[in-house]
């Protein structure tokens, strides 16, 4: 009987080499997918940038793979990108609801949510409440730390039993619980009409949408907060990471930046936002800084809304569709030094600082970041304090610093210890 089984499965698997995965008419092409695992076997699990690279070369700027049984569509460089996310967000603002973290968050909130009303209520929310509570203010240390490591795995590897699934799956779902204590002792203390924070600012909001079809419900609230938590966690401390080790490896920036913030601040202690307008070279190394470390390589997956096309190509309605931003960040063409940390990249002949359109760490059009301005903000005045107040050094006994990254959802380097 066993024997039968067995036989019965190696047979089914021979066949599925044979029948041909068909693409839709006119989908971009691609390498050949085997069923069920779809072109999985053909990218590196650990770092499949350097596969999707090598794919590039070959099928050029647009190609699809299959992820599974997926067909997903992977966009490369400045042009594809911004055909798809800018010229026609709209068919492209959709999330994939076939993996493992959008069945948790049930497609609530807004990371993972379609392109519907209650993102787009969740979103407008979102984007005025964080500026009014952040931007232009000083920011305070934070404490949280559940959002670490969630992400750190390609959420369609989830096909197989992995050890670290299980883990992210129970971590997902725990994730929420001191929420709801949050909001208990929110709801028990508030006094409506004067907001203390975000939370507050929700629980107003659901106040006055209370008769109508309103989307703001307390499962809302839980996953938003989850979703800023962890977007705003991994992100922010892996980009400060880099700059630190970029800035100790590269002294001669390093001093550059601290001689311009000492001309700038004349001896004040406390840095504000704004004075970024006059610490262009410092600018310019957080900018690149973060193109150099393409924080989120691969964006968030997008999802097409309606039957669409992309650079003479047909995209049925539901492709999943990945935007490769780490190609943009240091695509040829677009950059004076693609490959290679130089502040440069941002400085104009004059020494100006600008930004070019290449520059797409938060990705682009109505999905792109929306904690971009609270990111920016973090990262300037996080950096110049840090620069007023000490020297980095690499110490002479730390070996070769390494500037790997390893790659994930956020990408980082390895760990740094003070000595
Ligand atoms: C260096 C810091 C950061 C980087 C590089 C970054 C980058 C990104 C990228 C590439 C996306 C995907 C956009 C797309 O789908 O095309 C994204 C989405 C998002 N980010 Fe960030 N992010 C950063 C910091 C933050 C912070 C601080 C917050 C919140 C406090 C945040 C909240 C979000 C949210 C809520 C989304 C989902 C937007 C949507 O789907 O409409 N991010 N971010």
């Amino acid at each position: 009987m066993l024997g039968l089984v067995v036989l019965l499965g190696v047979f089914i698997l021979l066949l599925s080499f044979f029948i041909r995965v068909r693409r839709p008419k006119n989908f971009p092409p691609g390498p050949r997918p085997w069923h069920i695992l779809g072109n999985l076997l053909q990218l590196d699990p650990v770092n499949p940038l350097k596969d999707l690279e090598r794919l590039k070369r070959c099928y050029g700027n647009v190609f699809s793979l299959y992820i599974g049984s997926w067909p997903a569509v992977v966009m490369n460089g400045l042009e594809a990108i911004c055909e798809a996310l800018v010229t026609r967000s709209e068919n492209y603002a959709g999330r994939q609801n076939h993996n493992m973290i959008s069945h948790i968050f049930e497609g609530k909130g807004i990371f993972m949510a379609n392109y519907d009303s209650s993102w787009r209520e969740h979103r407008r929310f979102t984007v005025t409440t964080l500026k009014n509570f952040g931007l232009g203010k000083q920011l305070k240390s934070s404490d949280g730390t559940w959002g670490e490591q969630v992400f750190d795995t390609l959420p369609t590897l989830q096909l197989f039993p992995l050890t670290k699934h299980v883990e992210v799956y129970l971590t997902c779902l725990t994730l929420p619980l001191p929420f709801w204590n949050i909001l208990t002792q929110h709801k028990g203390s508030r006094v409506a009409g004067e907001a203390r924070d975000l939370i507050d600012c929700y629980l107003d909001q659901m106040d006055k949408a209370a008769d109508g079809d309103s989307t703001f419900n307390d499962t809302q609230m839980g996953n938003l907060i989850l979703e800023l938590v962890m977007a705003g966690t991994d992100t922010i401390s892996n980009t400060h990471r880099s700059a630190m080790l970029h800035l100790m490896t590269n002294q001669h920036v390093q001093d550059r930046c601290r001689k311009e913030i000492e001309e700038v601040l004349e001896g004040r202690t406390d840095v504000s936002f704004e004075d970024r307008h006059a610490m262009q070279y410092v600018q310019a190394v957080i900018n690149e800084v973060q193109r150099i470390g393409y924080t989120i390589p691969l964006a968030a997956f997008h999802t097409t809304c309606k039957d669409t096309q992309l650079c003479g190509y047909q995209l049925p309605k539901g492709t999943m569709v990945i935007p490769n931003l780490s190609s943009v960040l240091h695509e040829e063409g677009q950059w004076k030094f693609p490959h290679e940390f130089n502040p440069e990249n941002f400085l104009n002949d004059k020494g100006e600082f600008v930004k070019p359109e290449a520059f797409l760490p938060f990705s682009a059009g109505i999905c792109v970041c929306l904690g971009e301005g609270l990111a920016r903000m973090e990262l300037f005045l996080f950096v110049v304090t840090l620069l007023q107040r000490f020297q980095f050094v690499w110490p002479e006994t730390g070996g070769v610093p390494d500037l790997s990254l390893i790659f994930g959802t956020v990408c980082c380097l390895n760990p740094l210890h003070t000595l």
